[in-house]
């Protein structure tokens, strides 16, 4: 089934993947083919593969408690969602994406990867929140921080966290959205580096939690996400 299209894994990929490491090797070749064949990739990211995606997403899973519910927002080609149900059979997984063309390549792999634990729901994560409920909610490269959390919190259970993963200006998107996240569920929000001497650079996570199922403290002058269009109040 694998057609040897991606780059071999590096030597420490043994210590990230452990037993799973065949089953990414078939899912680095299906991205490095099919994926790259169908513009779900770009060819300049296959030597860079293991490194750059699929180590870094992995690492992610220390963050994810045992037989977890996930929900991996704009999971696009599957990136970390196809990589947590690959390396965790504990956790169940939904791959949340609004492209056609993208769900049916993680169909394809939820198949060819034989991954029972893994579905694809075609959607928007602001127009689920009636039928997904998640422990986690995973989401990379897919939009601003303040955008997600209004997106994810409502899928979240009390106790339960969005791992966005971010590249260096998390610090400063996560402080940038500070009054934002004040307005919402209650939770705590903050930046963590996760991987440290298994990847290089270790893979930053902003993590925002649920703490109680209080309702947000919204009032129609301060309904507006950063970036987003102000409500209006009622008209009286
Ligand atoms: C840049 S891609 C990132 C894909 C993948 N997470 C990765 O890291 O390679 C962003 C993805 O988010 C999806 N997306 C955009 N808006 C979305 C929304 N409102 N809800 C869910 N997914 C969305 C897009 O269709 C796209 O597949």
């Amino acid at each position: 089934m694998t057609s040897g299209a991606g780059a071999a894994p590096p030597e420490r990929a043994v210590t990230v993947f452990d037993d799973a490491l065949p089953g990414v090797e078939r899912y680095a070749d299906l991205l490095a083919s099919v994926g790259v064949e169908r513009g779900l990739l770009g060819p300049r990211e296959v030597p860079r593969l293991w490194e750059r995606h699929l180590m870094n997403c992995a690492v992610v899973e220390e963050l994810v408690p045992h037989g977890a519910t996930v929900v991996d927002v704009g999971s696009g080609a599957g990136l970390p969602g196809v990589i947590l149900g690959i390396t965790r059979p504990d956790l169940s997984v939904v791959l949340l994406e609004p492209l056609l063309r993208r769900t049916i390549f993680l169909r394809e792999c939820v198949e060819q990867l034989d991954l029972p634990n893994v579905t694809v729901w075609r959607g928007r994560a602001e127009e689920v929140a009636s039928d997904l409920r998640a422990d986690i909610v995973t989401a990379r490269a897919v939009a601003p921080l303040s955008k997600l959390v209004g997106w994810a919190l409502p899928l979240l259970r009390t106790g339960g966290s969005l791992l966005a993963l971010k590249g260096e200006q998390a610090e400063t998107e996560l402080e940038n959205s500070r009054a934002y996240l004040s307005r919402q569920r209650p939770n705590t929000a903050e930046v963590m580096r996760v991987g440290e001497g298994k990847v290089d650079p270790a893979t930053t996570v902003v993590r925002v939690t649920v703490t109680s199922e209080g309702a947000p403290t919204t009032t129609s002058k301060s309904r507006r996400a950063p970036g987003g269009r102000k409500k209006r109040g009622r008209k009286r």
